[in-house]
């Protein structure tokens, strides 16, 4: 099988002598298409720095990480930051939307930055928010909606490059419990649909709508739990044109 993510022996230590800090330490990770996989522990186990590592937005000092057969730790920053537009979908903790956008201009954006026509983008960014339940705001900026209707905007833009890989850093985070539940039932509709997804979080019920659950401590995995079986193989993994 081809695995839509793969790392081996991945590596990313802060500082040196007394003060290193193993953030990663040789981490083995292969995750299979339409796979959700959640990766939990304490404050400062490397959860982060891992996601970053998988997604490109950081270096390794040691190992691999290929996405789709491709490797992507040591890519110049351009043709990473290509990969990561086509390829990787982010969700962070805390949204990072354009303010001066409407909801509709910030889940097109990264289509139109990947060179879809502005009104294959405009229509895909639309068919999105409406489902994730926003049909009704997509003309309002990000500082009229509510944290939850932030996230769901963010998760719409995540998607709308049709990526064959989810990358999702607390997504509720900075979520009330309402407002959490909604995000949470996006995930459950994502897992359904064989999309494959890396979630990390502190939010017990987030870890529980993952297949497998992965425990990391001082940068290592540490136990791994099988919770379900993923989704028949991801169709956007085929369509990945990387
Ligand atoms: N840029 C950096 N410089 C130095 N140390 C760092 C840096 N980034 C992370 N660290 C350290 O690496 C370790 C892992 O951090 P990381 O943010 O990956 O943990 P985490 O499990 O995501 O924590 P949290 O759940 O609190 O977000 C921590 O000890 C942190 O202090």
């Amino acid at each position: 099988m081809e695995y839509t993510l793969w790392a081996r022996g991945l590596r990313r230590h802060y500082g040196s002598g007394p003060s290193l800090v193993r953030a990663v330490d040789d981490v083995d990770l292969a995750v299979a298409p339409g796979e959700t996989v959640g990766i939990v522990g304490a404050s400062g186990s490397g959860k982060s720095t891992l996601l970053h590592l998988l997604g490109g937005l950081d270096r390794p000092d040691g190992g691999e990480v290929w996405l789709a057969g491709r490797r992507l730790d040591g890519l110049s920053e351009t043709a990473a930051a290509r990969v990561r537009r086509r390829g990787i979908g982010f969700v962070f903790q805390a949204f990072h939307l354009v303010d001066e956008l409407t909801a509709r201009e910030n889940v097109e954006l990264p289509a139109l930055l990947a060179g879809t026509s502005r009104r294959a983008a405009r229509r895909r960014a639309e068919d999105l928010l409406e489902r994730v339940g926003l049909a009704d705001r997509v003309g309002q900026l990000p500082g009229r909606l509510s944290g939850g209707q932030r996230q769901r905007v963010a998760v719409a833009r995540a998607l709308v490059n049709d990526p064959g890989l989810l990358l999702a850093d607390e997504p509720t985070g900075n979520l009330d419990s309402a407002a959490a539940t909604d995000v949470l039932r996006l995930f459950g509709a994502l897992r359904a649909e064989g999309r494959t997804v890396v979630i990390v979080t502190h939010d017990s019920r987030v870890a529980g709508t993952a297949d497998r659950l992965i425990t990391m401590r001082d940068g290592a995995f540490t136990d791994e739990t099988v919770l379900g079986r993923p989704a028949a193989g991801s169709a956007a993994l085929a369509g990945l044109d990387l």
